[in-house]
């Protein structure tokens, strides 16, 4: 299907939210009316088409981050799902590494919610071209005005109003469209998807003329051209308008602001023209860069079919048993039953199959190529994060960092049965999630989930019942904490010991020294040739990091620490095996005489409370040790920001709901490490 298009009408979309702005409703409207999912599927009757997950339709959230074909006149749109809570800002942040541009979704009713912020941010980050669109105009105490002033101060963006809503909450009939300056107004009968623009109403006259005027004002700002024929009276007309606002848009200068009613079926249509006429294709957005995987030199894409291949996978789903990679491609192109290199694992892959993704179901195409966002069969060793590519012309795209987990349970499987289970699906899970942490408690035997907060776990463990059928006990969610040394000590050790008929021997000191807050891990060799020769080197450097990785005082990983290899010897005995396990035990020998330390991690909280119960949400952050920073009133609530360990958040939002009689919201996202 994405043959028949030109790249230039490609538009690769995320939808961004807060949750419960209605994200989830939007965009199944998009699909209803671009033709691809024959009915509605209402979220409150758990049909959404995109919240394909047992999970999901249980919660009502949005978690997998699923891409979406659709198209829309000449163009073909493909939404990638954004999920909206903040223990998965993971996956947001996966997903806006492969956009082009994005819609905020925002409730007519709350404007920026802490969350939308946190998305926004991220989004600013990788300079992704945003529309806004404001939702829920029928909903009691929508107020199109302040939710637009919200977004200019809570988000510092500059929005620019194309539409006005006619009415508000149960009056909310249509919008007027600012650019071609109607009216626009749906047929309930057939669930919208009829609609016909009319001249502005005498009523709503007036104020159109005003914000027609803000809105060319605004444009004047950013454009010179227009700017000229504002200032001379001139005509301005819908080409031009459009032609400037796009490029407005595209170089984050403005936010074009639309609204409407997901589930009164109000909006869509004009927020979908939107799309395709003010957000950017992959043409206009600056060249893809990556790094030469061994001269490191800079390499650029140009999204071409007939370029050097480029593409990055920005997901792994075990589907029916089946891995199934998601790829955007930047650069060239990629044919079903093909090979393709990836750089990282310095070999090879076969696909089997390429599949474009529509709500519900899938489309088998013989070859993708620059702009494509696909599913991939067949790719055994990838994972998410890998670049593919001709082995050629190797490169690595930027690879996604991930923070550490910080949040771990134990659990145990229930019956044997479960046990046999277990491994598979936790396998399967880790694959899919690189922020899940699956270790073994030596002393207990259990097993160990980490991860990002405790509504990842949990939802880690409902899956695990729910999808997989296995049933586990659970225990208590922990903090993850970590070690640090707090000053200088040396450790030595010499190996020598017969494997298997053969001896082996190394030597090897070594110094730990502490470095800054989120320094890291470091190694340095200060070791001659003569000391340890440098083949060597790499296997002492592995056998400290995983001595550090699994800890000293209470099993969790070293941070923050340069490591030194001061000295060592070697004889023909010497081997790879001898210096990693003699390097561990200098390791720990240096780590028994070192002064140690623990760090816990610290969270940005943000609580939203109503004035009345400020009073008790501040002194229950007090008592939990938070820190609280600042109190800002906005419309008759408080948002009240604090740090606080993240050991004392535990059942946090029970306790707010109490002290606030359900009124208080709150946000809570890792900030730092810091001193226990
Ligand atoms: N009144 C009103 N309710 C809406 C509108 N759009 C969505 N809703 C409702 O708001 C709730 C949240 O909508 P979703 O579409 O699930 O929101 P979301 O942003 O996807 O939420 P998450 O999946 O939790 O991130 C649902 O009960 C919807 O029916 C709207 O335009 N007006």
């Amino acid at each position: 299907m994405s043959k028949k298009k030109n790249i230039s009408q490609f538009r690769n979309i995320g939808i961004m939210a807060h949750i419960d702005a209605g994200k989830t409703t939007v965009t199944e409207r998009i699909l209803y009316y671009t033709g691809k999912s024959y009915k509605i599927g209402e979220v409150h009757d758990g049909e959404a088409v995109m919240d394909w997950m047992q999970d999901e339709q249980d919660r009502g959230i949005t978690i997998t981050s699923a891409v979406t074909t659709c198209e829309w006149g000449k163009s073909l749109i493909q939404i990638i799902d954004t999920p909206g809570h903040v223990d998965f800002t993971v996956e947001v942040e996966r997903a806006l590494r492969i956009l082009d541009g994005a819609v905020g979704v925002f409730c007519a009713v709350g404007g920026v919610e802490p969350q939308s912020e946190t998305v926004w941010r991220q989004a600013d980050r990788y300079s992704v071209p945003r529309v806004a669109f404001i939702n829920k105009m029928d909903r009691t105490g929508a107020d199109f005005f302040a939710a637009v002033r919200s977004i200019k101060e809570k988000l510092a963006a500059n929005p620019v109003m194309l539409q006005l809503p006619m009415g508000a909450e149960d009056n909310f009939s249509g919008v007027i469209d600012l650019v071609h300056m109607q009216q626009i107004k749906w047929v309930d009968q057939t669930q919208g998807a009829e609609y016909s623009t009319e001249d502005i109403a005498p009523e709503f006259e007036d104020i159109a003329a005003d914000y027609r005027d803000k809105l060319l004002e605004a444009i004047s700002e950013v454009n010179d051209e227009i700017m000229e024929k504002y200032l001379s009276e001139e005509d301005i007309s819908a080409v031009e308008l459009i032609s400037a606002i796009r490029s407005a848009t595209i170089s984050r200068q403005i936010v074009p602001v639309f609204c409407g009613s997901a589930l009164k079926n109000k909006g869509i249509q004009p927020l979908l023209d939107g799309i395709v006429a003010y957000l950017p294709s992959p043409l206009d957005v600056p060249p893809v860069k990556g790094l030469h995987p061994d001269t490191e030199e800079e390499l650029e894409f140009l999204p071409k079919k007939n370029g050097p291949l480029a593409a990055l996978i920005f997901k792994v789903s075990m589907i029916e048993g089946r891995k199934l990679s998601f790829a955007r491609i930047y650069s060239g192109r990629i044919e079903a039953g093909s090979e393709v290199f990836n750089p990282l694992l310095k070999k090879k892959e076969k696909l089997s199959r390429i599949l474009q993704m529509h709500a519900n179901k899938r489309e088998r195409l013989k070859e993708a190529t620059a702009g494509d966002i696909i599913g991939i069969v067949g790719l055994k060793d990838s994972g998410t994060g890998d670049t593919l590519c001709s082995q050629d012309y190797p490169v690595f795209l930027e690879k996604m960092e991930y923070e550490d987990p910080v949040i771990s349970i134990a659990i145990e499987p229930k019956t044997h049965a479960d046990q046999e289970k277990l491994d598979t699906v936790l396998e399967k899970f880790t694959i899919e999630d690189p922020t899940l942490k699956v270790s073994k408690d030596e002393e207990t035997g259990q097993t160990i989930l980490s991860g990002m907060g405790e509504l990842h776990l949990e939802i880690i463990i409902s899956r695990m019942l729910k999808e997989f059928k296995t049933n586990v006990n659970v225990g208590n969610p922990q903090v993850v904490y970590r070690e640090i040394v707090t000053a200088k000590a040396k450790g030595s050790a010499v190996f020598e010991r017969e494997i298997s008929g053969k001896s082996h021997y190394a030597s090897v000191s070594i110094s730990l020294s502490p470095l800054n807050r989120g320094e890291g891990v470091t190694f340095e060799s200060k070791v001659t040739q003569e000391q340890v020769p440098e083949q060597y080197i790499p296997a002492i450097e592995k056998g400290i990091r995983e001595s550090l990785d699994g800890g000293y005082l209470k099993g969790y990983p070293l941070v923050d620490v340069a490591i030194v290899l001061e000295d060592g010897g070697f004889d023909e005995r010497s081997s790879e095996l001898a210096f990693s396990v003699g390097a561990s035990m200098a390791c720990k020998d240096a780590l028994e005489k070192a002064s140690l330390g623990l760090l816990e991690p610290i969270m940005e909280v943000e609580v939203f409370v109503p004035d009345a119960h400020m009073g008790d949400a501040i002194s229950d952050l007090n008592a939990r040790g938070g820190k609280v920073e600042s109190i800002n009133p906005k419309a008759g609530i408080q948002v009240v920001k604090a740090v606080v360990p993240l050991a004392k958040m535990f059942g946090y939002s029970t306790a707010l709901r109490s002290a606030s009689q359900g009124r208080g919201t709150f946000s809570m996202q890792f900030s730092r490490f810091d001193k226990v």
